[in-house]
């Protein structure tokens, strides 16, 4: 059987697809919680569970180290992501963030850390309707202990804390197909050290190219072109508030973002999280914003090089500055930052610069999912404005 665990779940079932008359929204209804499992589920009896206070350092560390050597990998198995410690801490402790949410597994005997799964709250809208829901994340099995059905324990414990706080819908993506995708995101990948990619197996010198005509393709200006581009600052969170809200509000699913959150997710954070904006010289309005994430990964088996220092786009807004021209200027500080690569999703408009700005499609796809919140019919990918870490 395919999926033996997501046919149990209230998600959209395959076989529902085409069901135009089900209705949009929540899948079950909440149950009362005096009636939600008080006790944790039961794990294999030789591992027990912890949770993860991600500011302690000890345990943020132990986290860490799980994800660099058993986290997701490419289809090649070329390359590992290698969230770091301070990546980890802001992702997980967003406002109105729950310690319970941040799970792991111990082996009892050692004490070692085997296992983690992250949640953290967000509210999403949905068309009209704000969901309050759980962002899933960071779902990691160590590599000694897969097939060990360890993966769904993992999911409804998440779920159960999740209940446990009156949250009953959740939003998580996965590179591989399960029931049942809202949307399916192509990825798309900007060189900006070309030679580096190429000489780690990222990249292949194209047919009739060489290095240098390589190196050439893919150079960009030393400063970007836009009058007024600076980074954000903490007085910018009303305006880029306002900015990302209207722009979002054109999706079907996107954040509902309040200011705490737009400080939250979108003041830049040294080696975590950049972001941009653009003053009007002559008005101080602010009129664009670009934002991307800094998640490198491990090499697996280079000599020269160990890391992989990856950009991702995150969320950009172009009212005034043509789109093409700020992504190109996103590109310029992500070079001067000395980034190897600038990774995209075709959500939202970015398909509008994909192509022209010399980005090539990955050899992935990334699929969204919602639990318990029926969609009425697949998402283009260009009507999703949610990005997940
Ligand atoms: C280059 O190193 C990699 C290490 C592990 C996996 C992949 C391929 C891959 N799976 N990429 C993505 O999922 C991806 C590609 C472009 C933009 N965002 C992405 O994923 C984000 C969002 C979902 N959580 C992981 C990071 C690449």
């Amino acid at each position: 059987k395919k999926h033996k665990f997501w046919e149990t779940q209230p998600v959209g079932q395959f076989k529902d697809i085409g069901e135009t008359n089900l209705p949009e929204g929540p899948i079950e209804a909440p149950t009362p919680l005096s009636e939600v499992k008080q006790e944790p589920y039961n794990l294999p009896s030789a591992y027990e569970w912890t949770t993860c206070d991600m500011n302690s350092e000890d345990t943020c560390n132990e986290v860490y180290i799980l994800l660099k050597n058993n986290y997701v990998e490419d289809d090649e198995n070329m390359f590992r992501f290698n969230y770091s410690k301070e990546f980890l801490r802001w992702a997980l402790h967003p406002p109105g963030y729950y310690t319970s949410w941040h799970i792991g597994v111990r082996a009892k005997a050692s004490k070692k850390l085997v296992a983690f799964i992250s949640g953290v709250p967000a509210r999403i809208r949905v068309r009209d309707e704000v969901v309050k829901m759980a962002e899933i994340n960071f779902l990691c099995v160590h590599k000694k202990l897969r097939s060990k059905r360890l993966a769904p324990v993992l999911i409804k414990e998440v779920t159960r804390r999740v209940h446990l706080e009156n949250i009953w819908q959740a939003a998580y993506t996965a590179g591989v197909v399960l029931p049942t995708p809202i949307t399916t995101c192509q990825y798309w990948h900007r060189s900006l050290n070309p030679k580096k990619l190429i000489d780690v197996g990222f990249s292949r010198l194209g047919a009739r190219m060489t290095m240098s005509r390589t190196i050439k393709l893919y150079k960009l200006p030393d400063a970007p072109a836009t009058p007024g581009f600076r980074k954000m600052e903490l007085h910018d969170v009303p305006a880029v508030t306002r900015l990302l809200r209207n722009y979002l509000s054109q999706f079907i699913v996107a954040p509902d973002f309040d200011e705490n959150d737009v400080e939250h997710w979108l003041l830049p954070t040294e080696d975590v999280v950049d972001s941009f904006l653009v003053e009007s010289p002559e008005t101080h309005e602010i009129t664009d914003f670009c934002s991307f994430y800094t998640l490198p990964s491990s090499i697996l088996g280079n000599q020269n090089y160990s890391t992989l220092k990856a950009a991702y786009s995150y969320y950009n807004v172009a009212s005034k500055t043509p789109l093409l021209q700020l992504m190109n200027d996103a590109l310029i500080v992500a070079k001067q930052k000395d980034f190897d690569v600038f990774n995209a999703l075709d959500v939202m408009q970015n398909e509008s610069f994909l192509k022209e700005l010399k980005f090539g499609p990955g050899d992935g796809q990334l699929h969204y999912y919602v639990y318990n919140y029926r969609i009425r019919q697949t998402l283009k990918s260009s009507e999703l404005g949610l990005v997940l870490l």
